[in-house]
């Protein structure tokens, strides 16, 4: 947790918060990312995972932007290489591909639920990023786009798988074509967003006090519910239904269900061991 990191930025919230704030930390060019933010994220997911203080992450950017899409210096640099056979040089690509969706998808494979705090500028990469955080906050002056058809690119990042499931097919499909920019209260219209706040001080405060609930929440049943809601995202109902049983079956009886209870019939706060 004490490493540096060249695209992020790791801030406890306050000594003894569970609540850990992720920020995307290339300010000079409104947060637009290249390869070395693909390296760190998952790294830096992980090493949150793994920490048990950590109880909820806050994913915000800083300076102007939560993010202004892929690095367009580094984009040519990224597809251009074409050593060897079509075959190999296309095999070599495919393979990049999937090292960035998978720096993504850390996200989701993260347990700890991650909450966006986005204002500014959401562009491109901006949206595969935030479409894969548990829950999204926004600013009122929040720009956002699915712009990638705009530079020639079919998004293959996340954003045209997770979208439809957020916002509906149909406005998934629009915003993809036409690439517009929509805004914090439209994004928030869409379900792409929970709320909106009127400022990014309120929008940190906000989200500050979102996640320091969740965090005082039982933490195993927080993984839980995230674990299942993902899964359940992704297969029919009686495979959710089939794989929740399989969860709880061997992580429902544990000490937080008895604190739980307890506190509430004690009207007290429960306290919980850290996961
Ligand atoms: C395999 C492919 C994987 C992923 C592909 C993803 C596709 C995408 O992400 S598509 C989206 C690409 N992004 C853009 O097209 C955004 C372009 N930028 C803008 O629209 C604006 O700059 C802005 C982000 C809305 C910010 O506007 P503003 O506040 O007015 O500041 P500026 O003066 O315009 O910018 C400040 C500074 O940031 C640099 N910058 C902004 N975006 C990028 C970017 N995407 N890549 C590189 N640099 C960026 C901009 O050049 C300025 O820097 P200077 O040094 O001052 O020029």
């Amino acid at each position: 947790m004490e490493e540096k990191y060249e695209t992020l930025k790791i801030q406890q919230e306050s000594p003894n918060s569970g609540v850990f704030n992720l920020i995307i930390n290339r300010p000079s060019v409104s947060n637009a990312l290249g390869l070395n933010f693909f390296s760190e994220f998952p790294k830096v997911l992980n090493a949150l995972d793994q920490n048990p203080t950590v109880a909820v992450i806050v994913l915000s950017g800083s300076g102007n932007h939560f993010c202004g899409g892929i690095d367009l210096k580094s984009l040519a640099a990224m597809a251009d290489d074409n050593s060897g056979d079509q075959g190999r040089t296309s095999e070599r690509l495919r393979r990049k591909i999937k090292f960035l969706q998978d720096a993504i998808t850390a996200m989701e494979r993260c347990r700890k639920p991650v909450i966006a705090a986005i204002h500014g500028a959401c562009l491109g990469l901006g949206i595969n990023i935030v479409t894969a955080c548990d829950i999204r906050y926004c600013t009122k002056d929040a720009i956002f786009s699915v712009k990638e058809v705009d530079l020639a690119i079919t998004a293959d990042l996340g954003t045209l798988q997770r979208l439809p499931g957020i916002v509906g097919f149909g406005k998934a499909m629009e915003l993809s074509l036409t690439g517009r920019r929509f805004s914090g209260d439209e994004a928030k219209e869409l379900g792409l967003v929970s709320r909106v706040f009127g400022s990014r001080e309120e929008l940190k405060e906000g989200v500050r006090t979102i996640a320091e609930g969740i965090g005082g929440k039982p933490p195993l049943a927080v993984v839980g519910t995230k674990a299942v809601l993902i899964r359940s995202r992704d297969v029919n109902v009686e495979q959710g239904l089939d794989y929740v049983a399989t969860w709880n079956s061997s992580m429902l009886l544990s000490e937080d269900l008895t604190e739980a209870s307890s506190a509430q019939k004690q009207k007290r706060k429960p306290t919980f061991a850290k996961l």
